[in-house]
């Protein structure tokens, strides 16, 4: 089940990966409608975050190419914004909240010139979206997961791009945390920016995103929620593990007939 759409803000054409000769993504052909939040699941090992990386550029494509809004990627990077995994960064380094933030503005103001009044209130104006503007002078070695994560989000706020690429901003964060986060992507998908997150909680797709993605190594579905997330599909992308399967079934009755008990 893997829906073409027409006008896509992200089309993804023949698209393979290896790394060091091992396959990782096999001929990923997809196209994703604007505005959307929009998830990503598959088991481990799956090729997610590869996924992403491979969208962003930061890995050599075995084949294929990737366009935004009908143009190579190559020249719409300006509009794509990547919140890496937090695991992934090294929170020792020696900067503030704010700082860190403003490195989102870099991107349009050059490395070398410096920010204009225009630039720092678009930085405060991020921080103040997700609860973070009184921690702006908090080095980052300071905070806790949760806000580690609020401020990767400030910067890729602060960004001003179309399409959003997280890699997993839910794992790791307390529960007050993931409600911000959500609310906020719902707020940015409302002013019609795409939000793509790589998401692992089987329980909350369905009451998250529009949209979802289906991957294990090959793109297995590409939908609106109530027509790719499904036990059949689910099952073809995870493997038929039996207990989840009956789990999921049950998800789906619940968010299809919410108040049926
Ligand atoms: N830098 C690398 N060098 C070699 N192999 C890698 C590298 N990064 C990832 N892999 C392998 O590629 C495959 C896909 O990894 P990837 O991280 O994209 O999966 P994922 O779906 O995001 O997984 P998870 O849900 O566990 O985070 C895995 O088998 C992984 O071991």
């Amino acid at each position: 089940m893997i829906r073409q759409v027409d006008n896509p803000i992200l089309e993804i054409h023949d698209l393979s990966v290896a790394y060091e000769r091992k396959p990782v993504l096999w001929d990923v052909d997809l196209s994703l409608p604007e505005g959307q939040l929009i998830g990503i699941i598959g088991p481990n090992g799956a090729g997610k975050s590869t996924l992403l990386k491979a969208i962003m550029g930061l890995l050599p494509l075995n084949s294929g190419y990737i366009q935004i809004n009908g143009k190579p990627l190559e020249d719409m990077r300006h509009k794509i914004s990547y919140v890496p995994q937090r695991e992934s960064v090294d929170w020792d380094f020696p900067t503030s909240v704010y700082e860190v933030v403003m490195m989102g503005r870099y991107g349009q103001l050059g490395l070398f010139n410096r920010p204009k009044k225009a630039d720092k209130e678009i930085v405060m104006d991020s921080l103040r979206k997700v609860g973070m503007d009184n921690y702006k002078d908090r080095q980052i070695s300071q905070l806790s997961g949760g806000q580690q994560q609020r401020v990767f989000l400030a910067r890729a706020l602060a960004q001003q791009a179309d399409i959003y690429f997280m890699d997993e901003p839910f794992a790791g964060v307390d529960a007050a945390t993931e409600k911000a986060i959500i609310k906020l992507l719902g707020e940015m998908s409302a002013q019609n920016k795409t939000v793509i997150v790589v998401h692992h909680d089987l329980q909350s797709v369905a009451k998250y995103f529009d949209w979802i993605i289906l991957l294990n190594m090959r793109l297995v579905a590409s939908g609106p929620i109530n027509e790719a997330f499904t036990p059949e599909l689910l099952q073809e992308t995870y493997g038929g593990k039996l207990t989840l399967l009956t789990e999921i079934s049950d998800l789906i009755q619940k968010h299809r007939f919410p108040n049926r008990e």
